[in-house]
Order: C-alpha cells, then structure tokens, then sequence
C-alpha cells in the first residue's frame, strides 16, 4: 500500500509538485513520509512553504537512499547527470517511477540497475487540478504490486490507464502528455473567433472554455460516441453544419491525425537520447 511507503520526488517542479499535493490532500502519504528534491534554493523554498512537513533538499543521494519509491520528474536534459549521482545510493528493491518523455524503461534499468523495479508514466499538466491523464507501462521487473502503487500515485490527481505494450507510451505522450497544449490553442482560436465576431474577449474567453468543459464532461458522463453528441447539436439546415463544413474543408482529423504523430515521432527520438 502507498500510505506504507517513503516517497521520493527527483526534480519537483510541475508535475512532481502536482502530485505531491494531491496525494497530500488525498491523504494517500502523509507529508514526513514525503522527500521532493530542486536543484535552486527559490524551488526549495516554493517546497517547503507549499508543502510544510515534507523534507526539501538539493541532496539527491541522501533523497533516495532511504526512499522504497523514487519518482524522478526531471526534464530529460537533466536525467543524465542526475542519474549517475542517484544510482550508487538506489536500495536493491526501490521502485523507480519515471515521468520522462520517450525514455524507456530499459533506458531507466541501465542508468539506475538493471535489477530495479521500473514503472514508466505519461501524466499531464491538468493533474495540477486533478485532472490529470496518465498512462504507465511497466518496466521487466516490475510486479502487480508495482503497477498498483504507480496507480495509486497517478490516481491522486486524476485518471490512470495502463499500457502494456511500452512502445505505445510514445502514442501516449504525443495524445494525452502533450494534449492539454492542443486544447489551450483551440481555446485560444475559439476566442480569437468569437472576437472577430465582436464578443467582448472576456466573454468569448469564458464561454470557449466552459463550452470545452461541458462537451468533455457530456461525452464521460454520457458515455456515448462523440459522433452521437455532435448529431445531438447538429439541426438539419442549421448553424452547426455550416460550421462542420468549414471545419471538415480545413482538414480538422488529418491535422489532428499529423499533430499527434509529429509529437509521438519526437518521443520516440528523446528515447533515442
Ligand atoms: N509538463 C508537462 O506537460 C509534462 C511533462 N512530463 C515530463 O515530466 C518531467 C517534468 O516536467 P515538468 O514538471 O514540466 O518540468 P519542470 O521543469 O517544471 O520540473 C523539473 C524540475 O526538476 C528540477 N531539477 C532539474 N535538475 C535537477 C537535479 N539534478 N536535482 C534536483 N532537481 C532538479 C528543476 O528545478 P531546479 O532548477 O530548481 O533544480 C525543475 O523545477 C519531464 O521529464 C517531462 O518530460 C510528462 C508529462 C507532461
Ligand atoms: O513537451 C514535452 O516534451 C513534455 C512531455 C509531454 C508534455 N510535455
């Protein structure tokens, strides 16, 4: 069980931090069993005043040593050097659960102990609100048991889905890990539009993303098939067709289809270091 184990966060900036906090709040670790590593005294600082009762330190080997869990949320341009100063101190039998994009869990083994439990993970930035989606792959030696604590991690700040095939992780960062940036630029086309139409910019702003909002939430709470939802909008000879006309004549799918692959394509190469 997680509330059993001693956390250690490498690197915790957004999404280390996002995490923290909500299995803080979800009363999933108790915040002395927690230990959250920066590099700057500003980031240590940030820590200590957002988190009180968790350890903050620049001390990355003395971090891990006594942790059963080490999730490393790094940028990957960091993981190199930090990986070399962590792997002498790894207990035998720590789990290590990695954040890094396109970095496999092979990768992981060979930096940090080819014996390590390794548990690779996708989340996204709207775990900041609990919101998050994530996907873990498990490397060679992880157990079940691995897997649920990696669970119980990421379920603290939203919905958690596993990957059996790793290679998939790849698809996954480029949909979900990198997602939220597609959907911030569609909030901000939208708004732009409804400018152009003459809406005050705070309220074509505020009506874009609660519209974003309410069709994602529709569309899980319904459980129907977004074709469905879209029919449901759609009056014969209406506004909306007139929209799904421009919206198909601009090759919506296919760029969404291009976007997805261009980001998915650039996981796999930070794999390829
Ligand atoms: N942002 C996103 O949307 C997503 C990111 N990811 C992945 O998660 C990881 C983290 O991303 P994100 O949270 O956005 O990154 P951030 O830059 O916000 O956080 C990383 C933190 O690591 C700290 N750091 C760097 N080197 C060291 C070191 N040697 N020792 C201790 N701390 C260090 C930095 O702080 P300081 O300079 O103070 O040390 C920094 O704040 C990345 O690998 C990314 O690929 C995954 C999914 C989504
Ligand atoms: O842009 C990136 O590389 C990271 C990984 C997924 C989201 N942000």
């Amino acid at each position: 069980m997680l509330s059993d184990q001693t956390l250690t966060v490498l690197g915790a900036g957004n999404i280390g931090r996002a995490l923290i906090g909500g299995l803080l709040r979800g009363g999933d670790l108790t915040a002395d069993r927690i230990t959250a590593t920066r590099r700057s005294e500003a980031g240590l600082d940030e820590l200590r005043q957002r988190f009180p009762g968790v350890t903050a330190t620049d001390d990355n080997a003395g971090a891990v040593r006594d942790a059963s869990v080490v999730l490393v949320t790094v940028k990957p341009q960091n993981a190199v050097e930090l990986f070399a100063e962590v792997r002498p101190h790894l207990a035998p039998g720590t789990l290590v659960v990695s954040t890094l994009a396109g970095v496999t869990t092979q990768s992981l083994a060979n930096a940090l102990g080819p014996d390590l439990p390794v548990v690779r993970a996708m989340p996204n930035t709207p775990a900041l609100v609990d919101e998050g989606a994530t996907a873990i792959a498990p490397g060679a030696h992880a157990t079940e048991a691995h897997v649920a604590l990696a669970q119980e991690i990421f379920s603290a700040v939203g919905h958690v889905v596993e990957v059996v095939a790793e290679h998939l992780m790849d698809a996954v960062t480029g949909l979900s890990g990198s997602g939220p940036a597609y959907v911030f630029m569609v909030i901000e086309a939208m708004t732009d539009a409804g400018v152009k139409q003459g809406l005050p910019r705070a309220v074509a702003r505020r009506l874009s993303m609660q519209t974003v909002l309410g069709a994602a939430r529709l569309a899980i709470e319904t459980g129907e098939h977004p074709a469905v939802l879209r029919d449901q909008v759609t009056t014969p000879g209406g506004t909306t067709i007139s929209a799904v006309a421009e919206l198909e004549k601009h090759g919506l799918r296919s760029m969404f289809i291009d976007t997805v692959a261009a980001a998915t394509e650039r996981s796999r190469q930070l794999g390829e270091g």
